[in-house]
């Protein structure tokens, strides 16, 4: 499918990393230049502009002080291990959960301020997301179309589209509840995609998905990109996030680690080792001796 030409990305970001406070253990620092802080504007040039955000459940801390920008026209990963709080930023970050702090503007549109603008931008991929699965694929991604606004024959047109580019066109009348777990994300995917975004937020998009699928996948996105559009997505397969993104965000424990472009942050080393020395190195399985075999 095509996109709409949309002004170039901006230039490759320095490393930056953030002011917030370290998680207790272990981390390695990385080189510190010039990050967002806390009191710095939301930038209105920043496809997405992350200010102080924060989030607890109870005591825990889910996500503490996150500032960052993510420029327009980049494909933007955002890595971390379980628990992280990648969830719960990228949620608060496209108006599904809301802070307990912080701000946060999708190409200077406030997203808890003005959300109806501002969601007019966003294709959103949440984790778990619930589908109304009594509806076929076709009529699912019909409906987020015309929520969207979009008059009927636009919906029916890149309804077709996007089943044929992701796949699914000879499942085009199959209830949802009946497809798989990749199937199933690649109709959200284009529920998500219907009403043409600026800026696309996808959290874990390629699980459960196969590798042919997930190649389509990659390409749209990339498309995407080139075509001036921003992706931001949560991932745990680090080599496909080196290969995939121009840059890079790691959080560990609520707290932003180091961000930047891609190369600037695995500086020189792979994204997974870098990855490993930021969040404080492997866990041990000494514990684990019963599971060996004799
Ligand atoms: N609704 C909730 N109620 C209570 N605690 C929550 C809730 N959502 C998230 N948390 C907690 O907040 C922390 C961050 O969770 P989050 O889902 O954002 O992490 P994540 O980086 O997306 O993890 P994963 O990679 O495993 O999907 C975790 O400790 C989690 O248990």
């Amino acid at each position: 499918m095509r996109w709409e030409r949309r002004p170039p990305p901006r230039g490759a970001d320095p490393l930056s990393t953030s002011d917030a406070p370290r998680p207790p253990s272990g981390p390695v620092p990385a080189p510190h230049v010039q990050p967002p802080t806390t009191d710095s504007p939301l930038d209105p040039a920043a496809a997405l502009s992350l200010r102080n955000l924060s989030k607890s459940f109870g005591d825990k801390l889910a996500v503490g002080s996150v500032n960052l920008d993510i420029p327009s026209g980049s494909f933007y990963g955002i890595v971390g291990p379980n628990g992280a709080g990648k969830t719960t930023m990228l949620s608060m970050a496209t108006g599904l959960l809301r802070p307990d702090l912080g701000r946060v503007s999708v190409h200077g549109v406030d997203v808890w301020r003005e959300p109806d603008a501002a969601k007019r931008q966003l294709g959103v991929l949440p984790d778990g997301l619930r589908l109304f699965d009594r509806l076929t694929g076709a009529q699912l991604i019909a409906y987020a179309g015309e929520l969207r606004g979009l008059d009927r024959e636009t919906v029916r047109a890149r309804t077709h589209d996007l089943l044929a580019a992701l796949g699914l066109a000879d499942a085009a009348d199959t209830l949802v509840v009946d497809y798989s777990a990749g199937m199933t994300k690649k109709v959200a995917l284009a529920s998500a995609l219907v009403h043409a975004p600026r800026v696309i937020v996808l959290d874990e998009p390629f699980e459960s998905v196969d590798p042919v699928s997930a190649a389509g996948i990659r390409d749209l996105l990339t498309d995407f990109v080139a075509s001036g559009g921003t992706v931001v997505v949560s991932s745990h397969v680090m080599d496909l996030v080196q290969r995939m993104c121009s840059h890079v965000a790691v959080i560990a424990r609520g707290v932003l680690l180091a961000s930047g472009t891609v190369e600037a942050v695995r500086a020189g080393e792979s994204l997974e080792d870098r990855f490993v020395e930021l969040v404080g190195g492997r866990q041990a399985t000494e514990g684990l001796s019963w599971l060996r075999s004799s």
